[in-house]
């Protein structure tokens, strides 16, 4: 890039995606891949392709293998051998047998180390700035809170970065989301995702890399950027990213694969340069104040249907665009509720804490806070499916577990779980649950199960007083 053309600075997507590139052709890019995390799911087939070519995997010491989506949330120190449903236990020993055969590390179900693959990888400190990352998942955004790329991909490719440790892609526009000020008390990064949802809709981001940048997101934990770029993939977005600073610095140091003594400072002086120029163009931006952010909760069946917790259901009638109104008139008939009516005071039958979005330990700590000394209302039933055993384990630690169960909510093995219903929890239909997962599509659940999506914060409110509240309301 030597031409004085060319002096235009670049964003952090696009350094990552210059240090990645290998070759390219025809538009298309082959890229580098250091980490591959891989899962049950979206596995088996690319194994049973690569086998069947009699290849080999190209760099195993890269790739990361997960039981999450079909695991049970108990009785999982017996193995897959214990799984009662046959299409998961057959994905389950799929994945076993086929990362022995390939050589490629794996946390075993019952593994204290295990649990949702975007809970686990940053956990484990796999998941570094700079790096690039992909698992046959979508919600693979998750990691781009360390300045990483990370995205997911679909099975056919994962068979290609087993065998090549590469991948083919298309470079995707800038977008920057710049959220000024800092958020009120008692509003989370779910609801800040939401409320971008709200504005710019599930395509909203479509072709772009979303970097989140300003005093708000420099101003969000770990934890909490890793929710805001899980929910990246629901607005259309290819990826989300954060620029690294001491907060990830601090979060990485000491954790089981994270570099150390001389190596550890190395990659703090690499790490340091990755943010984007203060030259770079984003094709899109959009910018607005933290400071109204209030609390959100899902409506409807796509997660940018949302209102803050204190609005009304909205009327369809109201909404000008046809398309839109058509889609609320069908989400409100799905999930059975009146237009015009307060959000707050629906009546719930299930809640659910958990999810990649919401299943690590600040975000139990804060459903702790809420529900500690109260009782779930007695018409429901609430669980808590903490993301990994090491989240189950400290919060077993923290006193958290005890307070979550005293207050009558069933405390679970690690996993995806309710978040999407392919292992046995599920909802009935018609059943309504507080969720605090990423996805409110029809059947999501469970066949014809309701999902309002929302924070740890609302979801265990809700949990309490039987109905959607804010915590700020409970009795
Ligand atoms: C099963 C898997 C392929 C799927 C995904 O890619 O996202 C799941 O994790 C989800 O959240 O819907
Ligand atoms: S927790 Fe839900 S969103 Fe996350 S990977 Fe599992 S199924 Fe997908």
């Amino acid at each position: 890039m030597a031409a004085t053309a060319m002096t235009r600075g670049r964003t952090l997507y696009d350094k990552i995606w210059d240090a990645h590139a290998v070759a390219e052709d025809d538009g298309e890019t082959l890229l580098y891949i250091d980490l591959h995390l891989l899962h049950e799911v979206t596995s088996p087939q690319a194994f049973a392709a690569l086998a069947a070519a009699g290849r080999r995997v190209r760099q195993p010491q890269r790739a990361l293998a997960l039981s999450d989506h079909n695991v049970p949330t108990e009785g999982q120190a017996a193995g897959p051998a214990g799984v009662a449903d046959e299409e998961a236990r057959a994905q389950l020993e799929a994945l076993a047998a086929n990362a022995d055969h390939f050589g490629i590390e794996r946390f075993a179900m019952g593994d204290p180390r295990g649990g949702i693959v975007h809970v686990v990888g940053p956990e484990q400190g796999r998941s570094q700035p700079g790096m690039t990352i992909v698992c046959g998942d979508s919600h693979t955004s998750t990691h781009g809170a360390f300045g990483a790329l990370a995205f997911g991909i679909g099975t056919s490719e994962v068979e290609h970065v087993l065998a090549t440790q590469t991948i083919r892609q298309r470079r995707s526009r800038n977008m920057r989301i710049t959220v000024n000020g800092a958020l009120a008390p008692h509003v989370f990064a779910k609801d800040l995702a939401l409320h971008i949802l709200g504005i710019i809709g599930v395509d909203g981001a479509g072709g772009h890399v979303i970097e989140y940048a300003g005093p708000a997101i420099r101003a969000l934990s770990m934890d909490a950027r890793m929710t805001l770029c899980n929910l990246s993939i629901e607005m259309g977005a290819r990826a989300g990213l954060v620029a690294p600073d001491e907060t990830s610095f601090a979060y990485l140091k000491g954790r089981p694969a994270a570099p150390r003594g001389a190596a550890w400072d190395a990659a703090l002086a690499r790490w340091g340069h990755l943010s984007s120029d203060a030259d770079a163009r984003f094709e899109r931006e959009v910018q607005f104040d933290a400071t109204g952010v209030r609390p959100m909760v899902s409506w409807g069946t796509n997660p940018s249907q949302v209102v803050p917790v204190g609005g009304l259901i909205p009327d369809p009638a109201a909404i000008a665009n046809a398309e839109l109104r058509a889609a609320a008139e069908r989400a409100l008939d799905y999930m059975g509720l009146a237009p015009g009516t307060p959000i707050a005071g629906v009546r719930i039958d299930r809640v659910f804490i958990g999810s990649c979005t919401n299943s690590r330990i600040e975000d139990l700590r804060v459903a702790a806070g809420i529900v500690r000394g109260r009782r779930v209302a007695p018409h429901v039933r609430a669980m808590v499916v903490p993301g990994s055993g090491l989240v189950k384990r400290q919060a077993e630690e923290e006193g958290i577990a005890d307070i979550l169960q005293a207050a009558g909510f069933d405390w679970r093995e690690p996993g995806c779980s309710l978040c999407v219903g392919m292992n046995p929890d599920r909802l009935n239909p018609g059943e309504r649950c507080a969720a605090t997962s990423n996805r409110n599509f029809e059947n999501r659940q469970g066949r014809g199960g309701r999902t309002h999506l929302m924070s740890p914060a609302l979801a265990a409110a809700s949990a309490i007083a039987g109905a959607i509240i804010s915590p700020e309301d409970l009795p």
